[in-house]
Order: structure tokens, then sequence, then C-alpha cells
């Protein structure tokens, strides 16, 4: 493609520049290869222009940047670097399925994606979701490093998917990704929000700061007359409604207080529940079989999307009966030798543990187990606060490592420890999650939070091989429940 082509309407350039062939597009310059267009973006830490000489050195034939630049090719001067390659990203790749939804919020978003692509595929249609667990579509799963990968890499993902025939799409958007910018290049049909709470105070200013990157899918990248599917459950989901109607989006809510897809009860049967869901003065029974109804709140977002790309709600409530939990969400892992269930959960904020725990109380006759920690070098805010949500929700606590990174785990433990009473501290993960299975006994449950799907523990800057799924199934196999 030209560099013309590429850049659309986001600039004006002569005809020479406007016909220079453009071989590939990249925000690093340590990937240019030559024929490339370089982007130039202003980053968090560094100033991408820094590096518009070395993309030159490597062959970069052409620049995009926040300022006109003289590095000896032509500079291309636009607003917003980010956006600008967001769009220049869709158009080289050139291809994405053809229904395509984002989901939003602090908690739920893995879930929602991963349930939305099930109902997609339960009616036949060829379905993948993009988050957190990678990409998952009718060809396997591919592990991502982001959650909603830069705009370079998710075109390229999304051609990919175009070119296995995937024509419905699920992605994730962070809010990290919504600030940068990375979704702008995306043809959305409908967005989801799940709810908003505390979360990445390290990256974002305030509150509301966070809560304004996530409001962005509905104020700025999905077009009017698109649907806004909101669970209506959150403080701010109000908030969230408003700002829909402003763009003249289509608002379908859902949840106890919603209205489209009303939630009316979730009563727990055995690792399932039945769910009552109004819709159009007609109830729905259901049973969806997953604990926990911040689960049952996500199938109904995910129901939402369905509908919202052209399904009835006669045929998605139905389905909701054969959905399966993402991994790591609220997952059965397994049984102690007492007959005691172990559930492993994402949950790494305060809502999402006091929640997780929640939803496990009612399958707790005797004792509720919690094994978790904080990560470091991020939001140390939230350590005390997890360690209440902990302390007020379960009935046995052991404090131990996530992710210590570059800061000393005993001192991670201890902020978290102030908020727990009588917690206990056991700073190697496997062995913290060992002990708690040995102590538990008929009637107890256990929820090991915070690393879900992951398969590393990051020490330093080494990544060590861990999961919480490995570490259960260890000291079942070893034995610890029969201390
Ligand atoms: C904090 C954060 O989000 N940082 C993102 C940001 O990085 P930055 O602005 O600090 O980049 P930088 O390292 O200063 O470099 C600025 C620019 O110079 C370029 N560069 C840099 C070095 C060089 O030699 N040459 C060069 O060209 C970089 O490619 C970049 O374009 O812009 C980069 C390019 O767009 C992102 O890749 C990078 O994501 C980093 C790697 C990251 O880890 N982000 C995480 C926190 C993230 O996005 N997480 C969310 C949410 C996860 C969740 O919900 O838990 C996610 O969606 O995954």
């Amino acid at each position: 493609m030209t560099l013309g082509e590429l850049i659309g309407p986001e600039a004006k350039l002569s005809a020479a520049v406007a016909a220079l062939p453009i071989a590939g597009i990249t925000a690093d310059s340590r990937e240019v290869k030559p024929g490339y267009l370089f982007a130039a973006l202003s980053g968090v830490n560094t100033d991408g222009a820094r590096f518009a000489a070395d993309a030159v050195a490597r062959g970069a034939v052409a620049v995009l940047a926040a300022d006109e630049i003289n590095v000896g090719v032509p500079a291309v001067a636009v607003p917003d670097p980010r956006r600008a390659l967001a769009l220049i990203a869709a158009r080289f790749f050139g291809a994405q399925p053809e229904t395509a939804v984002a989901v939003t919020g602090t908690n739920g978003k893995t879930s929602v994606a991963a349930f939305t692509r099930q109902l997609w595929s339960d009616a036949g249609h060829s379905a993948a979701s993009l988050g957190t667990v990678g990409v998952v579509s009718p060809t396997g799963t591919k592990v991502l490093r982001h959650t909603t990968p830069d705009p370079v890499e998710l075109h390229r993902l999304l051609a990919g998917l175009h070119a296995e025939s995937v024509t419905h799409l699920a992605l994730e958007a962070s809010s990290h990704g919504l600030q940068q910018r990375r979704l702008d290049g995306v043809a959305l049909r409908a967005g989801a929000f799940t709810n908003i709470s505390r979360d990445h105070m390290d990256y974002h200013a305030s509150f509301e700061d966070y809560f304004a990157q996530k409001l962005r899918l509905f104020t700025e990248l999905l077009p009017p007359g698109a649907t806004a599917v909101i669970d209506m459950d959150s403080a701010e989901s109000p908030r969230v409604a408003d700002a829909a109607k402003a763009r003249g989006l289509k608002a379908l809510t859902v949840g106890r207080a919603g209205e489209t897809l009303r939630l009316v009860s979730a009563e727990v049967e055995g690792f399932a529940q039945e769910l009552k869901i109004e819709h159009a003065g007609k109830t729905h029974t259901v049973l969806l079989p997953l604990v926990g109804e911040f689960q049952a709140s996500n199938a109904l977002v995910a129901a939402g999307l369905a509908m919202a790309t052209g399904a009835s709600a006669d045929e998605v409530l139905p389905r909701l009966a054969h959905l399966q939990g993402a991994t790591g969400r609220l997952e059965l892992a397994g049984t102690s030798h007492y007959g005691a269930p172990i559930f492993i959960d994402y949950a790494h904020t305060p809502d999402a543990l006091a929640k997780a725990l929640d939803s496990l109380r009612p399958y707790a006759a005797k004792r509720l187990f919690v094994v978790f920690g904080c990560g470091a070098d991020r939001d140390r805010g939230k350590r005390p606060q997890m360690g209440a949500a902990a302390a007020a929700k379960a009935d046995v606590v052991i404090v131990t490592d996530d992710n210590p990174r570059s800061e000393d785990p005993a001192a991670i433990r201890d902020e978290i420890l102030v908020a727990v009473p009588g917690g206990r501290e056991i700073g190697d993960r496997a062995m913290a999650i060992s002990e708690a299975i040995r102590m538990l006994r008929a009637g107890d449950v256990l929820l090991v939070a915070g690393k879900g799907h992951e398969t590393g523990q990051t020490i330093g800057t080494r990544v060590v091989p861990f999961s919480d799924h490995g570490a259960v199934a260890a000291a079942l196999s070893k034995g610890a429940q029969l201390g």
C-alpha cells in the first residue's frame, strides 16, 4: 500500500509523499525493516520520537509523529499518533471479522468474552474471543502478552482470524488499551460494560480518569446506532447508560436493575444456579452451570451481546445452560481428601476478591479459606483493602506472594496483613496452597485467588513457571490433604 492510502484523511500529503510504497508498519524502532512506516508514539515513560533516527537507520521510509521531525525521510505530523496508528493498522491489514464486539469493565471481561464466543458458536457461527487468556478461535488458543494488544499486533491477529473464516469476535477492552487508542481501528457492532471498581491506580491518575477511559468505548468508539450492553448493578452503570444514550447508542440493560434482561433470582443448585430472567414480560428459567452470582451477571452481559448481534432472547437464554467457565474464573480445580472443594479465581482487586468469597460462602457448611497475595510495583493502596475484604468474608486467611517483582515480598504481605487480624503468612505460594489444602476438612471450601489462568510467578525480573492449577494438583497428589 502507499503512504497516502494508509494515512487516509488523517493528514494532507504531497503527491510524491502519498505515492511512497510502505512495506510494513511498527511503533517499535527495533522492529523496523526496509520500507517500513515508523510511528513515533509518545510513551508513558519514553518519547518515541527519540527512536525516529534509529528507525530510519534501520530502513524506515516515513515517520508518523505528533510534531514535524527532521530525520531525512518524510515525516507526517498528526495530532494523535496513537489513534492514527490504530486506523493505519486497520487499513494496512485490511480485514477483520465482520461482527466484532468489545467488553470493558474492571471484572468479568474475560468471562463475558468467552461466554459470548460460546453463545455464537452454539448458534453455528465461527467465533473467537481475544483478551487476557489469549486468542481463542476454532483453530485453538494463542497466548498474548496484553489483554488488548497494540494496534499493529491486534490488526495482524484480526486479519488472521478473518483468513480463518472467523465471522464473530468478542474483544476485551482494557482501560490501558482504550486510553492508548489500541482499539480505535476496530469496526465494532456493540460494546458492553460489566462493572467498575478500584484497579490500575498505578497507571490512571484517579478513579475518574480510569472510569473516563472505560467510557471512551461508548462515547467515542461505538458508532451511533450500535448497541451498548450495560450491566446495571454497578453504582456507576447509570453514568454509562447516560453516556451511551447521549452518543445515540441503543442501550440493552441487564442485571438485577436491568430492563432488557432482568435477573429476578439466582438460586444455588449444587455447583450451578437456577436463574429466573425476565425479558419483555416473559420469565425464562435457566440452569446456569457456574458458581457465583457475578457469573450470572457475566452470562447476562454475554446474552445481551448475542442479542445485540442478531439473536433473539428465546434463542439465546436456553443456551446459557451450556456455558463453560473461562480458565481460572471461579473454577473448581479439585476436591480434597475430605471432600472440600478447591476453587481458583483471578480475583486481584478488593471488589473481585469480596465477590468471589461471597459466591463461595453458600458452599461452605463450615469454614471458607482463602489464599492470596498482591502484586508488586503497582497500586499499593489495594493491599490493605484486599486484606480487609478477605478478613471480612473468609474464616481462614493465608497471605502469600503474587508476583513480588522488585519489592520485598515480606513487606507486601505486611501491608496486607495489617487488615487481617489472625491472618497467616506463608510466602512460598505452593507451600501456602499445600498448607491450606492440608487444613481443609469436610464442609470447608478453599479459594486460591489472584493468578487465575497465569502460568508464571514474577520474582525480580525473572518469570518462574508457576500455576495455581499446578500447585493445587501437586498438593492433592502428594497427599497434603491427608495431613
Ligand atoms: C504502561 C503501558 O501501558 N505501557 C504501554 C506504552 O508503553 P510506553 O508508552 O511506556 O512505551 P515506552 O516503552 O515508553 O516506549 C514509547 C514508544 O517507543 C517505542 N520504542 C521503545 C524503545 C526502543 O528502542 N524503540 C522504540 O521505538 C515503543 O515501542 C513505544 O511505542 O505503550 C506501548 C506501545 O503502545 C505499550 O506496549 C506499553 O504496554 C506495556 C508493555 C504494558 O505492559 N502495558 C500493560 C500495563 C497493559 O497495557 N495492560 C493492559 C491491562 C491489563 C489488565 O487489565 O490487567 C492490557 O491491555 O494488557
